[in-house]
């Protein structure tokens, strides 16, 4: 007989598939997949529902929902969906919320790419990742409860401000921490630009957007056929290895650094070009291709750091560790060491105006209902539609089942 307090465990531990969360995610699956006109038709099918109806709409009114949450403006946009700042009707508490669209991801047959984005988030506890509070679903999309970055990205900052050296240094080094803290959890970023790199209200840093990540092996690599990033960030060996099966390392996400670092203090990404061949032609030849615009004053310690960042894999900076990246001496200066950057006092704080202040991200034009406008006619047999999303569903506070757990046990 196994012991009571195991199976209550794994009832209330969100890392396991089998806890309440990813149960109640199947029941409501399976429901809403045979909840089609055309398969209605079979007896079995027409019982199930007529039978479950009002405990699986009493279930969908309970948990947490779309309706829960005042949108108050769209903050950011990808490619399957987009961000809103929202307030929670209850607590009043102000979210960055995340909707991903399942018809798209279904249609573009791209559904399991937001399972590290939820793991990393809920489960990373560092003050270097934006953090998942909670995350759950309805029949179109799904949804990321995440913590808001009023201070917006470090993309938009760049639109708006001249990067000083000294502005440069601060967020490459924070950045390189937060690199640290995901590699140590097993991950590669894989998509590390300034538009990921978002700006709390305290001046302080914080990675987002993990969508791209991928996980390390014990052996250190990472295996993935498909390139993913942004042209300009895109690393050499990603682009070499586009198509086969790929391997990487952690360095990829230093090669990143290394562009991050050269557009901060010139501007411009080091292998801009006119079309995104050209781009992907300069990155293949980077020894050949990195120039610094004589008319820019750059250090040589900067330059030094962007050449061993913008090297081959075998030989970049970062590869042996990141110690080796802390004592470059680019980093040096009065103001803060590695060990205490997260308490000083960043070059810049941003001004808000309550809780609620967008004024540090550009605005989106409110997407017309196209997400409506795209979404399935009702299918013509039983498609599983809603299977690869059961176990999503996700909430670090202690249910109402931890209650139960805590009363029954005790
Ligand atoms: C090809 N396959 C394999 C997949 C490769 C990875 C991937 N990532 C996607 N991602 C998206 O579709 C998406 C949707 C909304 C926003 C965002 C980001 C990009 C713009 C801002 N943003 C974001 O996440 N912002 C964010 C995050 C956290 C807090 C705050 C705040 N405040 C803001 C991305 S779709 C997709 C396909």
């Amino acid at each position: 007989m196994p012991n009571p307090e195991d199976i209550a465990d794994q009832l209330l531990d969100h890392k396991t598939s089998l806890n309440v969360d990813g149960l109640l995610d199947a029941v409501i699956a399976l429901y809403n997949d045979c909840n089609i006109p055309v398969i209605k038709r079979t007896q079995n099918i027409d019982a199930f529902l007529q039978r479950n109806q009002s405990s699986i709409t009493h279930l969908e009114n309970h948990r947490l929902k779309c309706s829960d949450f005042d949108s108050i403006k769209v903050i950011g946009r990808g490619a399957f969906g987009e961000v809103r700042l929202v307030r929670q009707k209850v607590s009043r508490k102000v979210y960055a919320l995340k909707l991903l669209n399942k018809n798209e991801m279904l249609r573009r047959a791209d559904t399991a790419f937001f399972w590290e984005e939820r793991d990393i988030m809920a489960y990373s506890e560092s003050k270097w990742i934006v953090r998942l509070h909670y995350a759950f679903q309805d029949t179109t999309h799904l949804y990321m409860v995440m913590e808001y970055m009023p201070g917006g990205d470090v993309a938009n900052l760049m639109l708006n401000y001249e990067i000083s050296v000294e502005w440069a240094k601060f967020y490459v080094a924070e950045l390189v921490l937060a690199l640290d803290v995901l590699h140590s959890r097993g991950y590669i970023h894989r998509d590390v630009k300034p538009d990921n790199i978002l700006i709390s209200s305290t001046g302080h840093i914080k990675l987002a957007d993990f969508g791209s990540c991928v996980k390390i092996g014990d052996d250190g690599f990472a295996r993935c056929s498909s390139a993913v990033g942004t042209p300009d960030y895109i690393s050499p060996e990603m682009l070499e290895q586009q198509g086969t099966e790929g391997i990487y390392g952690k360095e990829l996400d230093w090669w990143s650094v290394g562009i991050l670092l050269y557009e901060l203090l010139i501007g411009d990404p080091p292998f801009y070009a006119d079309s995104i061949p050209h781009t992907y032609a300069r990155i293949m030849n980077h020894s050949t291709n990195l120039f610094f615009p004589e008319d820019i004053q750059v250090s040589d310690a900067a330059k030094d750091l962007i050449q061993r960042f913008l090297s081959d894999a075998k030989v970049r900076l970062g590869r042996n560790g990141i110690q080796e990246v802390k004592n470059h001496r680019f980093f040096k200066n009065e103001k803060w060491t590695f060990d205490n950057i997260q308490h000083s006092t960043p070059p810049y704080v941003p001004t808000l105006n309550g809780d609620d202040d967008t004024s540090h991200f550009e605005d989106f034009e409110d997407q017309t209902e196209a997400d409506i406008a795209n979404s399935f006619s009702s299918p013509k047999a039983f498609t599983g539609n809603q299977l690869p999303f059961i176990g999503f569903t996700y909430s670090n506070e202690l249910g109402p089942i931890a209650a139960l757990k805590s009363t029954v046990l005790t």
